[in-house]
Order: C-alpha cells, then sequence, then structure tokens
C-alpha cells in the first residue's frame, strides 16, 4: 500500500523534466528494427509497457543494445524479420499489440500475441478486419487474445476507419508498408500521428491529404536507420501540469516535452477552463516540443465532446480530476473508447474520484462532474485498478486533502513512468517526502 503526499501548504514548485514519450518509444523501437542499419534512440521511456515492445522485437532477430535511456538498433530491413521461438509477451501494452499485429501480418512467419489479464480483455477485433481488408490472416479467440497472426502476401488497404484509433491507423500502414499496391487510410477523427511522422523521417513515403484524415502510403520502402529524440512525453507531465493548476499556491515548468499538436488537447483544456498556462516552443525535429508552465488559478468548468477527445484521450481521468475542481458543471461525451482502456476508465474514474467526495455521475460515453461541491473523503484506500493513469491520477488528487490517503496496486503506475513518485517528490517541499 502506498502512502500518499497530502497537500503541500505553499503548492508545488520547480522544473521538471519528464521520460521519453511512450508512443514514440515503440514507435522508435519498430521502424529501427526494419530500417537498414544503425537507429539511436535518445531519450527512451524504459518503462514496462516499452520494454515489452523491446523484448518482442528482439524475439523477432533483431539486435538491441540499451544503457539506461539509451537504445541502438541494428536494422534488419523489413524483410529481415525472423520467426519468433514461443510466443510474444506483450505484457499490459495495447499500442505495441496492435502496431505488432499489423507488422506482423505481412511476414513470410506465423507468430503468437498474448499479453496480461487486462490487455487479454481488450478488443483485438478492431485490428483483425481492417487488416482481413488486406488478405491478413488473424486468429483471435471471441475477439481476444491470444492472437496468432498467419503471415500473408498483403493487398494494398482502402479503408475507411470505425474507430478513432492511432493504434488502428498504425497497424494499417506498418501493413501498408508491406503490400503490393499504394494504401489508402481514412480516419475517422484524426488522431495522434507518430507513425506518420516517423515513418517520414526513415525514408518512407507517407502523405495526409488537407483534409488531416486521408492517409496514402507507399509500399516497400527502403527504410534508412536514423539517430531519434524522444521528446518528454506530455502525457507523463500532464500529471504535474494537473496538479500545479488545482493546488493552491503552486507554479512549475515542464521542460522538453512533446508539443505534438494531436496530443496537446490537456493544454487546450486547461487553456479552455481558464487555466494558467504558458507554452514556449522551443524546437522541433520532426516533432515539435518545448516548455510548459502552469500556475494554479480558480477554474470554470468546459463541455468536451467526440471530436476533442483523441488529442486528449489518455488525460481524461486528468479532466476528469480538474473539473472535480471547476467553478460549475463540466460535461465529457463522445469517450467511449475509455471504456476498452488498461481498465474501464469511465467506470474507475468515477470510483475512485467518489471516495473522495466528489459529485460525479457516469454516463456510457463519459461522465458529468459538478466541480462546486466540497470534497469529503469517504474512503481513504484509493486503488489504481491496476491502471497506471488511474494510479497516477489519484496521487494527484490527494495533494488536494489534508486527509491521509493511500493507494493500492501501485505497482501498475510503472507500465509508463516508473519514476513517477520520485518525480513528483522534487516539486514538493522536503517536508513532505513520504518515505
Ligand atoms: O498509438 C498510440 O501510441 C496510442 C494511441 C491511443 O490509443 P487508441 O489509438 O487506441 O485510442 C492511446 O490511448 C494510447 O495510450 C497510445
Ligand atoms: C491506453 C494506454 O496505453 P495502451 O493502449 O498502449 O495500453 C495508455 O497508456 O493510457
Amino acid at each position: 500500500m502506498k502512502k500518499l503526499s497530502s497537500q503541500p501548504a505553499n503548492g508545488l514548485h520547480g522544473t521538471l523534466t519528464v521520460p521519453g514519450d511512450k508512443s514514440i518509444s515503440h514507435r522508435g523501437l519498430i521502424l529501427g528494427a526494419i530500417s537498414q542499419g544503425t537507429t539511436t534512440l535518445t531519450n527512451f521511456l524504459p518503462a514496462d509497457d516499452c520494454l515489452s515492445t523491446l523484448g518482442a522485437m528482439r524475439a523477432l532477430g533483431v539486435q538491441i543494445n540499451r544503457e539506461s535511456t539509451t537504445v541502438q538498433i541494428t536494422g534488419r530491413g523489413i524483410h529481415g524479420l525472423t520467426a519468433p521461438k514461443q510466443a510474444l509477451d506483450m505484457g499490459n501494452a495495447g499500442t505495441a499489440t496492435r502496431l505488432l499485429a499489423g507488422l506482423l501480418a505481412g511476414q513470410p512467419f506465423d507468430s503468437t500475441l498474448v499479453g496480461d489479464d487486462s490487455l487479454s480483455q481488450r478488443p483485438m477485433e478492431r485490428v483483425r478486419q481492417p487488416l482481413a481488408t488486406m488478405g491478413a490472416k488473424l486468429a483471435l479467440v471471441n475477439g481476444h487474445l491470444p492472437m496468432t497472426i498467419h503471415g500473408q502476401h498483403l493487398h494494398a488497404a482502402n479503408y475507411q476507419m470505425t474507430v478513432a484509433s492511432a493504434q488502428v491507423k498504425s497497424a494499417l500502414i506498418l501493413a501498408a508498408l508491406q503490400a503490393d499496391q499504394p494504401s489508402t487510410i481514412i480516419e475517422k477523427l484524426p488522431t495522434r500521428d507518430h507513425t506518420e511522422r516517423l515513418l517520414q523521417a526513415f525514408g518512407g513515403e507517407i502523405a495526409t491529404a488537407a483534409d488531416g484524415k486521408t492517409i496514402t502510403v507507399q509500399p516497400q520502402p527502403n527504410l534508412r536507420g536514423q539517430n531519434v529524440t524522444v521528446p518528454g512525453d506530455l502525457s507523463s507531465a500532464a500529471f504535474f501540469l494537473t496538479a500545479a493548476s488545482i493546488v493552491p499556491g503552486s507554479r512549475v515548468r515542464l521542460h522538453n516535452v512533446g508539443l505534438n499538436p494531436t496530443r496537446t488537447g490537456l493544454l487546450t483544456v486547461l487553456q479552455r477552463m481558464g487555466g494558467d498556462v504558458t507554452i514556449t516552443p522551443t524546437a522541433s525535429t520532426g516533432e515539435p516540443f518545448g516548455d510548459v508552465t502552469v500556475a494554479a488559478t480558480e477554474l470554470q468548468p468546459l463541455d468536451l465532446t467526440a471530436a476533442d477527445i483523441p488529442a486528449v484521450i489518455d488525460e481524461l481521468p486528468l479532466v476528469a480530476l480538474l473539473a472535480a475542481t471547476a467553478n460549475g458543471v463540466s460535461r465529457i461525451s463522445g469517450a467511449g473508447e475509455l471504456r476498452v482502456k488498461e481498465t474501464d476508465r469511465i467506470a474507475t474514474i468515477v470510483t475512485e474520484l467518489r471516495k473522495l467526495g466528489v459529485a460525479i455521475e457516469e454516463r456510457p460515453d463519459g461522465f458529468v462532474i459538478d466541480g462546486r461541491r466540497a470534497w469529503q473523503v469517504q474512503t481513504s484506500q484509493l486503488d489504481s485498478h491496476g491502471d497506471h493513469r488511474i494510479g497516477m491520477m489519484m496521487a494527484i488528487a490527494a495533494l488536494r486533502l489534508k486527509t491521509p490517503l493511500t493507494l493500492a496496486n501501485a505497482a501498475a503506475i510503472s507500465i509508463s513512468y516508473p519514476n513517477f513518485f520520485h518525480d513528483l517528490q522534487q516539486l514538493l517541499p522536503s517536508t513532505e517526502v513520504l518515505v
């Protein structure tokens, strides 16, 4: 049981550099593996999810050396992977599973993907069906893992997506690289475009039309290894940006975080709520990044609808927390995808925030929160439910309260942020350090 820090008298203060982006770390490993020559990833995220991808790529015959956050990949080219000797264990990583489904669908061997209990309950039909339109042969058990992939010669994709998912889009792109003709993929809504940006940097030919949703991919590219500096993960920075917004007296600067516009939904949310946010872009190397400073202010309620969701999908637990402190009623809708993440995040957000006395109502595709009701702790034992983002969100919520609180299943946080508590303590006065 992890003891949580309670409200620091003068708020959170300081500058923090968060670890590398999870989405880009997964993709850097995969694209490095299927390129010719050496790829070096700097500021790679050595969290459980990305280490699952690293292990899977090694099992596919790729030589990868990692020293801390620097990874060197000896690329084997798109036709150089070898059959794994056993099932690939993807752990908790949804992104890695969906992306590898697309990559392995076109390889000249069979493979099987397995995962932990949470991943084994997540929907995989969403990749099986679109990949099948390219001739891929994926077998699932009731729509779930284990997934057996019978590698095939693939045809071009001409596919209109039915779910707004960067994971499904990226699976299709990785399959399209191996197809016989150019592919077209049309998104339901624009989602994070890290695969497209990175593929371009590696020499692939991929273009997105002016509508922001129609992607064309040229097959059989000659990808070349690159040096990639992974920006800090805005989804990790988001916990501290939220803390700084809701804990009175705070001012915090997050250094070198990714500012890809398909990911900055939380910054938009903060601005729409009247938050005190300063964004200073510093550079762009394919992916834009910069510094973000946030200070505490009174927040206004907000409405979020389907079109707003992709850019803030992983930060919605934090949006709920922000709304729980706002001066009115907030409505989040069009977020049904939250039900198929590491947990049913609509259910776990509602369960956990109610423990603090937050006035939150569950909806099929979101929630309604009245931030005007004063919080009052109902249950002091909080729970991550095995979901890293729920665990970290509740650790931030605890900073609004004087009551001592604990967090069960805190170990799940290492899925995306092994040093989360260490980094949080950098922003707290030394008297707040818990042992
Ligand atoms: O492509 C990615 O790296 C991710 C895409 C999102 O999932 P969906 O695209 O399935 O919504 C997000 O929730 C996940 O944490 C990472
Ligand atoms: C949904 C997430 O990841 P994944 O789908 O890769 O498990 C997440 O990190 O919040």
